[in-house]
């Protein structure tokens, strides 16, 4: 759920790793059966609000995992997935491109999954249960591609610590923190926030704990690689619900992160208990040395093997070029409230997979959520690049971020980051260099006209050469455009979401739920597992909206 736990923060990613190992090792087989059963009964929860068909609005990663959780723990209940486009998926596309003497297999979203998280337990144990495991390449832990991520600052590549200790003998010299490396390092004894301070932007949290060179130089950044999103907008306590946590526990982040196997959302530890035991020898053997893992055959795979079982499966009816233009709600009618405006299809429960506001505007007027509706989202321009060479690249690695500290001069196209594909893709193309450069973010916003493909290609070649020193032309190239691809929880997102919960059930009771990235997190392993809490949520408790456990609901447990 949480930016801090992602890649770029190395030494927090790796006490989760550490607790999701001990995790392992600590549960017994039995245990582990137990727990494995329980995870895939079917629900026998006799209240009057027990589903009796479902709609799932959405054929995106989240949608098609909804639709799949119900098979799993509610196969006779009747299915259907409205999406409005022709094609399942969402934004997980893949994409083969053919150039004079090959093929290169780009990738217009994600493409990467982290192979030790928390929410990354449910696409694990997806994976396995859809037998994809074959399917998989792993970046090993100590390939240059986890090793070696890169800032771009002050006209050069800097190469970000992996871990505290490796850091310490050069961070006084380091550029990005030039001047604020003492400043930082007093942060335990710095005072916690005011009782009153109830949520602030990530800018200004950083600044106040550490300095404002580290939140502008280098959180920016990796703010920019996460959620393509604005330091000094997005929300701290929302996007670093833990760090947040532990200036209010601990006074000092250091401090908390020091002590971070023994503080753990309640949730989080539910997950790991009953997904953990039955995935355990496959996280062991396969996923324990690397830090990501991909598809050999492209991130599409997870979406067309979920949409393969779907067609598999009697109850479920997948309903694609089929734009939901609104929903009519009858509470009186206790078994089929839901009706989908313009057809005759009504349905007990829905589940909306699609971006808050869009969801928004599908409800009845007069029950409309306006927290839904406040929810906002950044376009990113995704332009992928194939070079004949296999070393036109300065270094390898990962590949780079830009700050948003950078002048203007030094990121004139608003470049958000620099994939280098070919460096963890290995498999993707045989030979020479794949990247990917993103554009847009937060720097769009407001935007209504966008860089055509040609022009998006030209940038990223300017980009290259500004930057690299490449002045290769490449053999193949593509352009994808997400349109508002990635929700941004702006200062304020946890009061949204106890808004938008207590709304949700004041006005559907618990007939209409929700889950995708609007909510707790962008990536899509937070996706799935967002689809598994709901559906789980909604077959379970006469009153589930998708949203409990978030917001003011997160809850911390105390590790022995
Ligand atoms: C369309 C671009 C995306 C950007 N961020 C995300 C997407 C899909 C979502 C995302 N990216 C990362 C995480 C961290 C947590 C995780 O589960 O790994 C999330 C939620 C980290 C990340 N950032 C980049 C990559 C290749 C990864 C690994 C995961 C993945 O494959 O998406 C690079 C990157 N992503 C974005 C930009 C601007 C960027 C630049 C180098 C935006």
């Amino acid at each position: 759920m949480l930016a801090s736990s992602a890649n770029w923060a190395p030494s927090y990613s790796a006490a989760i790793s550490s607790f999701a190992r001990s995790q392992c090792r600590r549960l017994t087989p039995l245990a582990s059966r137990r727990l494995f059963s329980s995870t895939r009964c079917a629900f026998t929860d006799d209240s009057q609000q027990r589903p009796k068909s479902v709609a799932i609005l959405g054929g995106g990663i989240t949608g098609l995992s909804a639709a799949w959780y119900m098979t799993k723990f509610a196969p006779a209940v009747p299915v259907t997935v409205f999406e409005k486009s022709s094609r399942l998926g969402g934004w997980l596309r893949s994409k083969r491109v053919e150039y004079d003497g090959g093929s290169v297999l780009f990738e217009e979203g994600p493409r990467t999954l982290r192979s030790w998280s928390i929410p990354g337990l449910a696409t694990i144990d997806m994976i396995r249960q859809l037998r994809l495991e074959n399917e998989l390449g792993y970046v090993s832990q100590t390939s240059p591609a986890s090793q070696n991520r890169f800032i771009y600052y002050a006209d050069r590549l800097n190469k970000l610590p992996i871990d505290v200790r490796s850091a310490i003998p050069t961070l006084f010299r380091h550029p990005l923190l030039r001047g604020s490396v003492a400043k930082s390092l007093l942060e335990p004894f710095r005072e916690s926030r005011p009782d009153e301070l109830k949520d602030e932007t990530v800018g200004s949290f950083f600044s106040r704990r550490f300095s404002p060179k580290i939140a502008q130089n280098v959180i920016s950044a990796v703010l920019h690689g996460i959620y393509a999103g604005d330091v000094d907008r997005l929300s701290a306590k929302s996007l670093f619900p833990a760090f947040w946590k532990f200036e209010d526990f601990y006074g000092s982040i250091f401090r908390g992160m020091i002590d971070n196997n023994r503080l753990a959302q309640e949730q989080d530890v539910a997950i790991q208990h009953e997904l953990v035991p039955h995935n355990n020898e496959f996280i062991r053997e396969r996923l324990a040395k690397s830090s990501v893992y991909f598809f050999k055959n492209g991130i599409e795979t997870l979406s067309l093997a979920l949409t393969k079982e779907l067609e598999k499966s009697p109850n479920v009816t997948i309903k694609t070029s089929s734009d939901v233009s609104g929903l009519r709600y009858s509470p009186q009618n206790s078994q089929l409230p839901f009706e989908i405006r313009g057809t005759a299809q009504k349905f007990s429960h829905v589940i909306s997979t699609l971006f808050a506001p869009v969801t928004n505007s599908l409800l009845p007027e007069n029950l409309r959520i306006p927290a839904l509706a406040e929810i906002e989202a950044v376009t990113v321009q995704v332009v992928n690049l194939y070079f004949r060479s296999d070393n036109i690249l300065p270094v390898e690695g990962f590949g780079y971020l830009l700050p948003k500290s950078l002048p203007e001069a030094a990121n004139p196209h608003k470049a958000l980051g620099v994939i280098f594909d070919s460096c963890s893709l290995k498999q993707h193309t045989d030979t020479g260099t794949s990247v990917t450069v993103m554009f847009g973010g937060h720097y769009w916003n407001g935007r209504t006209s966008y860089p055509s493909d040609v022009e998006a290609v030209e940038m990223a070649r300017d980009l290259l050469r500004q930057h690299l020193n490449v002045t290769d032309a490449p053999l193949a190239t593509n352009v994808a455009l997400n349109k508002n691809c990635i929700p941004q929880y702006y200062v304020g997102h946890d009061e949204r979401i106890d808004q938008a919960r207590d709304a949700l059930k004041k006005n559907f009771g618990g007939r209409l739920s929700v889950a995708g990235n609007s909510y707790a997190g962008v990536g899509v392993n937070v996706c799935v597992n967002s689809a598994r809490n709901t559906v789980k949520g909604m077959l379970k408790d006469g009153d589930f909206t998708g949203l409990e456990g978030l917001g003011s609901e997160l809850r911390w447990v105390k590790r022995q």
